[in-house]
């Protein structure tokens, strides 16, 4: 009785299933930044939190997940510079699959789970070792294990012994989580962009960790986005510094520091409020993206730039510093969007100071499993142009479908 009583009047507070610690509603986190204790706190609670003993810290997750992505990262960059088309194989659904892509997995994988033994280990990754364990892979296998060994011994912290082909086929399968709403998961795109990186172009590694649902933590590695903030531009000279790792935990706002380890900074999504000032992204491939639903859009916002268009999350972490002011995303009809492609770019995006919705005004809903559900498209811009973006959006796609 004293136990549903007190339930009642305590409202939205609820004791975490696997730390027992007390943390507020994703409400009060989001809008009560850089907080790790509710008894400092001069703010007045919103009038559904109450007072609670502690914020829940995820510091040690969060410095993992940014070595883990920095190692993966190394290992990205040096399949990159030696490229070739032996490295491309073809995976059933037909997109192309580096020894990269698994090679990353593996190393993100392995050091989660071995620097963070404590936790029930859970992660939502996009590759599996299906194909790598076929007859005809065993060589790739066997560089890909070359590869992520010395990945791992190149950080002189890593005192493992080699890992053998079946570790690192473990490894990439330890992603095969279905994700979901109870507890902790990780989710990983080891490379998000693989045309952008096959290319030469922009791609991601992308780490995020979800609790009860909620992202709580994103990293991003962008190693071939330059360093410096180029508002509106994100292609480079080939002397601009490249490299940067951003990364985000709920309620203490986004950090963006270069791949090879200087101080972070905070980073700040543009304050335009303007919409024929503001600059906007979206995918290189218009196979992702319908670029002719968005040239409407910016018609009808009067955005005077022509799109950015990069591959990978990295368009999230260049947002989330003020490069460009919207992004948008068009997938063609029947296209079901990944946990693992938005994951930690929302996160990076939102304790930026942005929004990231679906195209009738909803938040992404990341407790679904592997598969994002939800209304026509993505759009990404800051708390006071959302309105407008998501108006101009609206009446478009009512345009479009009223012309077909
Ligand atoms: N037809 C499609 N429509 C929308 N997104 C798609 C797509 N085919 C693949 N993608 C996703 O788009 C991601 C790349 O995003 P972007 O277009 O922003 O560069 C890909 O991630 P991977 O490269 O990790 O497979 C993939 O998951
Ligand atoms: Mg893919
Ligand atoms: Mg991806
Ligand atoms: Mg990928």
């Amino acid at each position: 009785m004293a136990i549903i009583l007190s339930t009642a009047l305590l409202g939205c507070i609820y004791v975490h299933p696997l730390t027992r610690i007390l943390y507020l509603d994703h409400y009060y986190y989001t809008y009560a930044p850089k907080l790790k204790s509710i008894s400092s706190l001069s703010l007045k609670p919103p009038r559904n939190s109450v007072r609670a003993a502690s914020i829940m810290s995820y510091d040690k997750e969060l410095a993992t997940a940014k070595k883990a992505c920095s190692l993966a990262a190394r290992l990205c960059q040096k399949v990159q510079r030696a490229l070739l088309q032996s490295d491309v194989q073809s995976k059933s659904d037909k997109s192309p699959v580096t020894v990269a892509d698994y090679g990353s997995q593996a190393v993100v994988s392995f050091i989660l789970e071995k620097e963070l033994p404590s936790r029930s280990f859970s992660l939502v990754a996009e590759e599996d070792s299906g194909d790598l364990r076929k007859e005809e892979s065993q060589e790739t296998l066997q560089r890909i294990t070359k590869l992520v060994n010395e990945t791992l011994a190149s950080d002189g912290t890593e005192n493992v012994s080699l890992l053998s082909d079946e570790d690192v086929l473990t490894a990439i399968d330890s992603g095969k989580s279905e994700g979901g709403s109870f507890g902790q998961h990780w989710v990983l795109d080891p490379i998000d962009g693989t045309k952008g990186f096959l290319r030469g172009d922009q791609y991601a590694i992308a780490l995020g960790l979800l609790d009860e649902g909620k992202v709580v933590l994103g990293v991003l590695a962008c190693p071939n986005l330059p360093l410096q903030t180029s508002a509106g531009h994100v292609q480079h000279n080939v002397q601009d510094k490249v490299g940067c790792l951003f990364f985000a935990q709920v309620g203490t706002g986004t950090y963006m520091q270069s791949l090879d380890g200087s101080q972070p900074t905070k980073v700040d999504v543009s304050s335009t409020e303007n919409a024929e000032d503001a600059s906007f992204f979206e995918s290189f491939e218009a196979a992702h993206s319908l670029h002719d639903l968005t040239s409407m859009i910016a018609k009808k916002l009067s955005i005077k730039a022509p799109p950015v268009r990069i591959d990978s999350q990295a368009k999230y972490g260049a947002l989330s510093r003020g490069d460009g002011t919207i992004y948008m995303r068009f997938p063609h009809r029947g296209y079901r969007e990944k946990i693992w492609d938005h994951a930690a770019g929302c996160i990076v995006v939102t304790e930026a100071g942005g929004v990231v919705s679906d195209a009738a005004g909803n938040p992404l809903d990341f407790s679904r499993g592997r598969y994002l559900d939800l209304d026509t498209g993505i759009i990404v811009t800051n708390q006071k142009l959302m309105p407008t973006l998501l108006k101009a959006v609206q009446e478009s796609l009512k345009e479009k479908a009223s012309s077909l």
